[in-house]
C-alpha cells in the first residue's frame, strides 16, 4: 500500500487559494447541462467527483469542452437529453449519482448506474420512493435500496407533480428532485418527511437553480413549491467559488499551528454551509478574521506564547464534511469535545463514526462513539507515535488527519484517496507548515 509520512510540524502560516467547491461544481455542470443555451464554468473543482459527472454528462450528450485548465463550454440540452441509452459509473460521487438518477428518471431513455462498492452501500431507497411517487419506472440491481440502478422510461401520472421525500437520511435526495423536476414544465410540490439533514446543501441548490432562472417557494424545511413552465437558462458565465470544505484543514492548521493561515476563494459572502466551520474555531478559542473571499485562522495567544483551543459540544448537523476537522482538532483542545447530531456519517464514503473513533484512539485518545455522537477526550501527555492512520478510501479521514502532524509524526495510509476532491490536497498543505526536522 502507498503511504504518506508528515514529520511533527512546528508551526504553520501562510495563504492557500482554495479549488473549486465540489457541491458547486456538480451543480453547476448539471443545470449547465439541462438549460438552454452555453455556460463558460470557471474555476470548476478539477477532481475525481467533478470527473465522474463531466464524463456522465458528455455521455448523454452534452456538449462540453475544456477552455482551461479548469474551465468548461457546457452547450445546454434545453431539457432532455439526446442520448436515450447509457451505462453510467459514478464512482463514490454522491452529488453525481444521486441528482443524476432524479434527472434520469425523467428522461424517457432507458440508463444503468453504478458506482464504486462503497456507493453501493449508501442508500438511495427514500430517493427511488420519492420518483416512483410519479410513475418512475425505477429497478434495483441489487441489493433493494441501493445502486446499481436501472432506469427505464417514465409515464407521469399526473399534470402537476406532488410528491413526499424524506429528509433524514441525505439532503441529496431533495436536492436532486429539486434540480431535476423543472425540465418536466409543470407545477411541482414536494413535502420533506421527517427532519431535514444537511440544509445549508439545499439552500446551495436553491441558490444554484436561481442562477438558472428557477425560483422555489420555500416554507421552512418542509415544503418546496415550483410553479409551472419554468425553464433553466444559461446566465452565460459562471465562476465557481472555493470549496468551504477543504478551506477547513487550513482553517484548522491556523488555530492549532500559530498563524495566521488565510484561504481564499470563500468568506463572509459564501453560499456554503461548511463556512460556518470557522464559528466553531473561534468557539474553540481560535481567532478568526473574514473578508468577502477570504478567512482568516490564527491560534489563540497568551502575551506572546501559544494557547490551547478549548473544548466545545457542537451540534454539527449543518457542517457534516467540516465537523470531521473538528474531531481532529479536538486532540488539541483542552477539556472533552462532543460533535453532535452526526449519524449522517454512518452513510458517507465509509462508516466515518466508525473510522474515526478508531484512528483518534490509535492515538491515544479517548473516545466515546454514540449512534449519532462522537466525545473525544484527549490524551493526557502527548498523542501517541508511531501511528500509521488507515482511511478507509476516505479523502476526508486523509485530510483530517495531516493535523495529528501539530503533536507527533504521523503515517496516513492511501494518502491519493484525497483525489476524490482535493487532488493536491498534501503539497498545499506542505506549503503552510513548517516541519520540527
Ligand atoms: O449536496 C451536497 O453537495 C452534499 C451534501 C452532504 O451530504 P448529505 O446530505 O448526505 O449529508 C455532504 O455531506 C456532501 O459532501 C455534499
Ligand atoms: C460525503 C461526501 O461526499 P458525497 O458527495 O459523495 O456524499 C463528502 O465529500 O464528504
Amino acid at each position: 500500500m502507498n503511504w504518506l509520512d508528515l514529520p511533527a510540524i512546528r508551526m504553520a502560516q501562510g495563504t492557500i487559494q482554495l479549488p473549486g467547491s465540489k457541491s458547486i461544481s456538480n451543480r453547476i455542470l448539471l443545470l449547465a447541462a439541462l438549460a438552454h443555451g452555453i455556460t463558460h464554468v470557471r474555476d470548476l473543482l478539477v477532481s475525481d467527483d467533478t470527473d465522474y459527472m463531466l464524463k456522465a454528462l458528455t455521455k448523454l450528450g452534452v456538449g462540453i469542452s475544456q477552455t482551461s485548465e479548469n474551465s468548461y463550454r457546457i452547450t445546454g440540452v434545453g431539457g432532455y437529453f439526446r442520448e436515450k441509452e447509457a451505462s453510467l459509473f459514478l464512482g463514490n460521487a454522491g452529488t453525481a449519482y444521486r441528482p443524476l438518477v432524479a434527472v434520469l428518471a425523467l428522461m424517457s431513455g432507458h440508463y444503468r448506474l453504478s458506482g464504486v462498492a462503497r456507493m453501493h452501500e449508501r442508500p438511495i431507497g427514500d430517493l427511488v420512493d420519492a420518483l416512483r411517487q410519479i410513475g418512475a419506472n425505477i429497478t434495483y440491481l441489487g441489493n433493494p435500496g441501493y445502486p446499481p440502478l436501472q432506469i427505464n422510461p417514465v409515464a407521469l401520472e399526473h399534470e402537476d407533480i406532488h410528491l413526499t421525500v424524506k429528509g433524514d437520511v441525505s439532503s441529496q435526495y431533495l436536492t436532486g428532485l429539486l434540480m431535476a423536476l423543472p425540465i418536466t414544465g409543470r407545477k411541482i410540490t414536494i413535502e420533506v418527511s421527517g427532519t431535514l439533514i444537511s440544509q445549508p446543501y439545499v439552500a446551495l441548490t436553491l441558490a444554484q437553480m436561481r442562477k438558472f432562472g428557477v425560483l422555489v417557494e420555500q416554507t421552512a424545511w418542509r415544503r418546496f413549491v415550483l410553479q409551472a413552465h419554468q425553464h433553466y437558462c444559461s446566465p452565460g458565465e459562471i465562476v465557481v467559488e472555493g470549496d468551504a470544505s477543504s478551506a477547513s484543514y487550513f482553517l484548522a492548521a491556523g488555530a492549532i499551528g500559530g498563524g495566521p493561515v488565510r484561504v481564499q476563494g470563500v468568506g463572509s459572502e459564501s453560499v456554503q454551509g461548511d463556512v460556518k466551520f470557522a464559528e466553531a474555531l473561534e468557539k474553540m478559542g481560535a481567532y478568526i478574521r473574514m473578508g468577502t473571499n477570504w478567512i482568516e485562522a490564527s491560534c489563540p495567544l497568551n502575551g506572546t506564547a501559544r494557547r490551547p483551543l478549548q473544548a466545545i459540544e457542537l451540534d454539527c448537523n449543518h457542517i457534516p464534511d467540516a465537523a470531521m476537522t473538528l474531531a481532529v482538532a479536538a486532540l488539541f483542545a483542552k477539556g472533552v469535545t462532543t460533535l453532535k447530531n452526526i449519524a449522517s456519517w454512518r452513510l458517507k464514503e465509509t462508516d466515518r463514526l466508525a473510522a474515526m473513533s478508531k484512528e483518534l484512539q490509535k492515538l491515544g485518545a479517548g473516545i466515546e462513539e454514540g449512534h449519532d455522537y462522537l466525545r473525544i477526550t484527549p490524551p493526557e501527555n502527548s498523542l501517541a507515535a508511531g501511528v500509521a492512520i488507515d482511511t478507509y478510501d476516505d479523502h476526508r479521514m486523509a485530510m483530517s488527519f495531516s493535523l495529528a502532524a501539530f503533536g507527533v509524526p504521523v503515517r496516513i495510509n492511501d494518502p491519493d484517496c484525497v483525489k476524490k476532491t482535493f487532488p493536491e490536497y498534501f503539497d498545499q498543505f506542505k506549503r503552510i507548515v513548517c516541519f520540527k526536522e
